[in-house]
């Protein structure tokens, strides 16, 4: 399990655990000990600076990376027949040099630049909050299909795997269809400087999950992640069960709460694969209040990707405003105008300065509070519209950031069963 510990030591513990009672291994969340001392303050956010710079500057970073690491391969590894660019695999052919010492021109690059594999040549690692059997697992899944998903015990330390290096990308999810934003992950993306490479959407399908052999009518607590239990709330009632709700950090540690702890009047709200885990009984499944309960997650990496327009895009950007009137209207007008739609609009108190004082002789002083926006929007920083678009919310904005341009998630909807089953 990867938590945060006061500065001081530095050692790293990822290993897998046997639960005997369960006779299955299952990856334990690690735990680095580090410091987390991260300017937080709203300057180191790059206020002022230019984000569309940034971003462009962010990409040819990565372009030089990618030639870069071809000449280091020409250097001569650890394996003279072969190097590998961004970890994948490059034929000696591509490595040898032509003539006097001069080295070949740098290549093309190729689909597989865009998203680099990780270099140290194995599955991608995913970080994500919680334990194995949550729904950031799956969609690190669906997202990565054959990548090592690492389970951690906090956002703050999923972030941090991805910053070390433990971890190649790291899952969040930022809302969902009856609960709306998760406000917090919002701001974690801010005070953190990883970029969003992706998207998934997924279906979230809740089940009520007990010891063996425990009824209904046992419960005196049902236990979950808050978004779980606000997702599940009418149901729950819908059923009787009008006992106390607990919050905790995810859906399945709630579900191996009660195993390890064979707690016989307390149930879980969790997916059917933690109930397989933790070895439960599904007493109701689908029990979301809206059958189409859908989370939207965002994947996390240290370098942005190549926005591209052979697909659809989505750009999410940051900004926040000093003083001038219309701001907002302003910033949806450099839009509206050019035709991208917007599929998100969030605004956040603002951290580092959460409220203005405004004085007039007259009337005397107020106080606002201050706001940070967060938008999506359906275009590729690689189009000139939104190239424009986000020049003008420029001139409109004291901070502003690209979060990331991402391929949009395309997979055709396919929403999850519309009624629940009780057992
Ligand atoms: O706790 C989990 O399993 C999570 O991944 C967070 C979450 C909780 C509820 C719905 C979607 C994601």
């Amino acid at each position: 399990m990867l938590t945060l510990t006061p500065p001081s030591s530095g050692s790293l513990n990822y290993r897998n655990r046997v639960r005997p009672s369960l006779n299955r291994v299952i990856p334990t969340r690690i735990t680095v000990k580090c410091g987390y001392g991260y300017g937080f303050e709203s300057t180191n956010f790059g206020v002022g600076g230019s984000s569309r710079a940034d971003f462009q500057s962010s990409c040819a970073i990565l372009a030089s990376k990618v030639i870069s690491q071809k000449d280091e391969s020409h250097a001569g590894g650890e394996n003279n027949h072969a190097g590998a660019v961004n970890g994948h695999k490059t034929a000696v052919t591509d490595l040898v040099h032509i003539g006097n010492d001069k080295p070949l021109p740098p290549k093309p690059l190729t689909i597989t630049d865009l998203s680099p594999a990780p270099m140290h040549g194995s599955q991608l690692r995913v970080a994500y909050q919680g334990c194995p059997g949550a729904y950031s697992e799956a969609a690190a899944g669906k997202a990565y299909p054959n990548s090592e998903a690492i389970p951690c015990d906090q956002f703050e330390v999923a972030f941090q795997s991805v910053e070390l290096w433990i971890a190649d990308r790291a899952v969040l999810p930022v809302e969902n269809s009856l609960g709306g934003s998760i406000h917090r992950n919002y701001d974690l993306l801010l005070r953190h400087r990883l970029h969003i490479v992706g998207e998934v959407q997924l279906p979230v399908h809740h089940c009520l999950l007990a010891l063996p052999g425990i009824r209904k009518e046992y419960l005196t607590r049902v236990i979950s992640h808050p978004q779980a239990l606000a997702q599940c709330e009418h149901t729950l009632t819908k059923i009787g069960l009008n006992v106390a709700r607990e919050a905790v950090d995810d859906t399945a540690g709630a579900a191996e709460f009660v195993a390890t702890n064979n707690l016989r009047d307390t149930a879980a709200i969790a997916s059917a694969r933690a109930a397989e885990l933790y070895g439960l009984n599904v007493l109701a499944d689908g029990i979301q209040d809206d059958p189409n309960n859908v989370t939207r997650f965002v994947m996390l990496a240290r370098e942005p990707i190549i926005p591209r327009t052979d697909r659809p895009f989505k750009t999410s950007i940051v900004f926040a405003h000093d003083k001038g009137t219309s701001v907002l209207f302003k910033v949806l007008s450099a839009f509206a105008f050019r035709n991208i739609s917007l599929t998100k609009i969030e605004s956040r108190p603002h951290r580092g300065r959460p409220i203005r004082v405004v004085d007039d002789e007259s009337e005397g002083t107020a106080k606002h509070f201050e706001y940070m926006f967060y938008i999506d929007f359906e275009a590729s920083m690689a189009e000139v519209r939104a190239q424009n678009a986000l020049a003008e919310v420029q001139e409109f904005t004291s901070f502003l950031r690209v979060l990331g341009s991402y391929p949009m998630d395309m997979t055709p909807w396919n929403p999850s069963s519309t009624s629940h089953r009780q057992h």
